[in-house]
Order: C-alpha cells, then structure tokens, then sequence
C-alpha cells in the first residue's frame, strides 16, 4: 500500500509517517525543505524515539520524499496512492491545494480509483477545508467525479512533538502518547482501516474535545510561561500559579464541552489531569514559543480560545481564566514569530480595544470583549511592575 504524506515536519515524521509505517504503507513525504527531502531519499528511513525512561526506538523504512516544486512527480504519486494525508500547518493547506487537485486530474484520467485524502492539522474541519481549496482548482466536471471518488474525511490528531534538536536531521523524539481520530462517516464503506486510528462516526465531540482541552491548555501554558519568562513548557509546568492558569482554562472549556456533548464529568476531569502530565513529561524540551506560535490562529474566531469561551458563555458558564489566556496570547510579542509581531502593530495602530474585535471576532459590546481588556491591562501592568 502506498501513501503520499504533505509535510515530513515533527508530526508527519513522528506521528503519521511512523503509524502508517507500521500499518505497511510505503510513505512519500512531499515537502519544500531540500535537505529534508534528500536525507529522506537518500536513506529511504529514519527513527523515531519514544520520551520516556525506555527511550524505545522504531525504525520507520520503505519511505521516500519528494520536493514539492516538482508537480509533476508529486501528481503521479497520488495518482498512485492508497492513502494522502497532510501535516503542512491549517495555514499551508492552500499552497498543496493546486499540487493535490493535479494529482486528483491525473488519477481521474488514469484509474478513476478511489481516494482517502485526510488532513492531519490542528483545526476544527481540516479535512473540509482542504477539499474546498483543491475543488477551486478543479473544473465542475472534475469536481463531480471527485465527488463520487475522493472522500475528505476530517480528523482529530493528538500527540506532542517537540522541535527536534538531534543531531541526526531525521530522527524525531515523541511523547508515547497519540491519539488519531477519523469522521467515519465520511469514508465509502469498503474503506480499508488503518490500524491505529480511531473510526468514530461523529468527529465534533472529538475534535473539540482535544482542540479545546489538550491545545487550549498547551497555548494557555505558553502564553503565562512567556510573559513570566520561561522558555520551555516543562519549566512553566513547575510553577503552580501558572499551572492554576492552565488547569482554569481548561476546567472552562470542560464545564462548556460536558454541557455540549454530555462528557462524563468525572472523567473529563481525569483527561484534564492526564494531559497535564503530558505537558509536563520531563523527557522532552519543547519551547514556549513552539507552543505558543501563530497567536492570530490560535485568537482566530474558530480556535481554541475564542470559540470555547463564546460558547461557555452561550451557556452562561464565566470564563476569567479563557479571557486572561487571550489577554496573554496579546502580550505574546516574541519577535521571531510573524503573527506575534503582526498582532503588536495591529494594536499599537489601532489601539487594544478595536485590535481584540479585529483579532478575535467578538464585538466591543460583549461581556468577554471587557473581560479580555481588563485582564489585558492587569496583566500588562503586572509584566511592568516585574520588570
Ligand atoms: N507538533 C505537534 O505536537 C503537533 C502538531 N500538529 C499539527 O500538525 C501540523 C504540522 O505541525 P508540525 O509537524 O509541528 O510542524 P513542522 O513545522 O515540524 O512540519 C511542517 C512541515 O511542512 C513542511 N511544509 C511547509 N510548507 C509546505 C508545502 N508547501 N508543501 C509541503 N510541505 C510543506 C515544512 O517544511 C515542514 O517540514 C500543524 O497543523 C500542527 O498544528 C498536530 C498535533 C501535534
Ligand atoms: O500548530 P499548533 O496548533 O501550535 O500545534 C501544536 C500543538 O499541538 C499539540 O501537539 C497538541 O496536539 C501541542 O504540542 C501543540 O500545542
């Protein structure tokens, strides 16, 4: 069986290369980083190492990369393929868009067989939104045999993987831990099942769940970490004021997602507890600034700030801890981050009042929009009292 994965960064190496790997996919990573493609060819394998006191170690072989530039091989590729999927960054999904809907025309043309494209991103219907960038390149012909051979299935990934600061270029360290979830219901009925993946036949309960506790709990850490002036999570997880921040925001996101999806109580609070402990897994080093990156993402109207906390207050759950989370994630003005850098122009041009509503979507009129600005200037004043 063949897969073509977009994107040999940590998650793709780490976590969906090596699982398809195991599941006996030969994987063809597309990606735009020369000397990663080369190693990838030239070797055709690569290691992966479980954080841990075993440091377990898996060889993941029968891969292979290809450039990204190169169209032509990347179409023939899928032509080719069982199985796509992508771990580029929600972002980036529109520049593989043209490189995906060439693959798809190539394969319309060639064996009319059917695909599995799933999208591997931290975002609520990743998969959805992949489908609509590769349809605008598609005609409406195109689009409709698409419709009858390739299924888009939205997905839900869970594992931490840090930045890599090996000295071999392809080995990845991973938290043991992963968790991949796929929308059942949106694959024919013969699909063929990858072991090791989670089938569930509604996603949303999923895909928030993990959005809105692992990745709000992680961004909550490293926003509080940074203004206090750590540099890994793992330093920031030993500070309990911080901690309280992040078990806060994630008891919020809790309370709204058992009113919205019936969670057992009791259990969500030990899968709080349980990703505590991930974050705060001493085997690994990940940056504040890893975590925290592309703030405008992650203050984005649809992210996991912003749409669990306008949610909890829909149903009249209070979120001080979500709005000093986004209070923070303002404050966030690491320099080497464009988004960081984008977010304190828009604010100094524009002032922090109008910059929330541009940022986050909620209107000036809003309870939250309030409880944002004044954790803002409390935390503001605080980083300068401390300076
Ligand atoms: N690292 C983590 O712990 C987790 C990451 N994710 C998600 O996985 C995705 C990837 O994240 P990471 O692996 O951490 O990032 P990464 O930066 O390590 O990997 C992204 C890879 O995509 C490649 N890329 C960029 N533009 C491309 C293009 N046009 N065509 C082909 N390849 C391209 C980059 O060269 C890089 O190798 C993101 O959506 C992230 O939110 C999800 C769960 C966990
Ligand atoms: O690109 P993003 O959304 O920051 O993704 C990375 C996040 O995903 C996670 O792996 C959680 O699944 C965290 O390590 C990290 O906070």
């Amino acid at each position: 069986m063949k897969a073509v994965h977009f994107g040999g960064g940590n998650i793709g190496r780490g976590f969906i290369g090596l699982l398809l790997s195991q599941a006996g996919y030969q994987v063809t990573f597309v990606d735009v980083d020369q000397e990663l493609v080369q190693l990838l060819q030239e070797r055709g394998q690569y290691t992966v190492v479980y954080a841990g006191d075993k440091q377990e170690a898996f060889t993941v072989d029968h891969v292979t990369a290809i450039h990204g530039s190169d169209q032509a091989r990347v179409a023939e590729a899928i032509a080719e393929a069982d199985l796509v999927t992508t771990a580029v960054g929600v972002n980036i999904l529109r520049h593989i868009a043209g490189s995906i809907a060439s693959g798809i025309t190539s394969r319309l043309e060639q064996s009319g067989n059917p695909l599995v494209i799933i999208a591997c991103e931290n975002a609520i219907g990743g998969s959805t939104q992949l489908q609509s960038l590769v349809y605008s390149h598609l005609t409406e012909q195109q689009q409709s045999a698409a419709d009858r051979m390739i299924s888009f299935p939205d997905a839900a990934v869970d594992r931490i993987v840090p930045l890599q600061q090996n000295e071999d270029r392809l080995k990845v360290l991973v938290e043991p831990y992963y968790e991949w979830v796929v929308d059942r219901s949106a694959l024919p009925a013969d699909h063929q099942e990858i072991p090791g993946v989670h089938y569930a036949d509604q996603l949303q309960p999923y895909i928030e769940r993990k959005l809105f506790t692992v990745n709000t709990g992680h961004c909550c850490a490293a926003y509080h970490g940074y203004l206090h002036g750590f540099d890994t999570i793992q330093e920031v997880m030993k500070q309990p004021t911080i901690v309280a921040e992040v078990e806060g925001a994630m008891q919020e996101t809790g309370s709204a997602l058992i009113a919205q999806y019936g969670f057992d109580a009791d259990e969500h609070n030990r899968y709080i507890q349980t990703i505590l402990e991930r974050f705060r897994n001493p085997y690994l080093t990940d940056e504040v600034v890893r975590v925290g990156r592309s703030p405008i993402r992650k203050l984005s109207p649809n992210d996991r700030l912003v749409r669990p906390a306008l949610t909890a207050y829909d149903l009249g759950i209070e979120t001080p801890y979500l709005a000093k989370a986004m209070a923070a994630a303002l404050l966030f003005d690491y320099s080497e981050d464009p988004e960081a850098e984008q977010i304190q122009q828009t604010v100094s041009q524009q002032g922090i009042r109008s910059a929330v509503t541009e940022l986050t979507g909620i209107e000036e009129n809003h309870p939250l929009h309030t409880a944002i600005l004044k954790a803002y200037e409390s935390l503001k004043k605080e980083r300068s009292d401390r300076s």
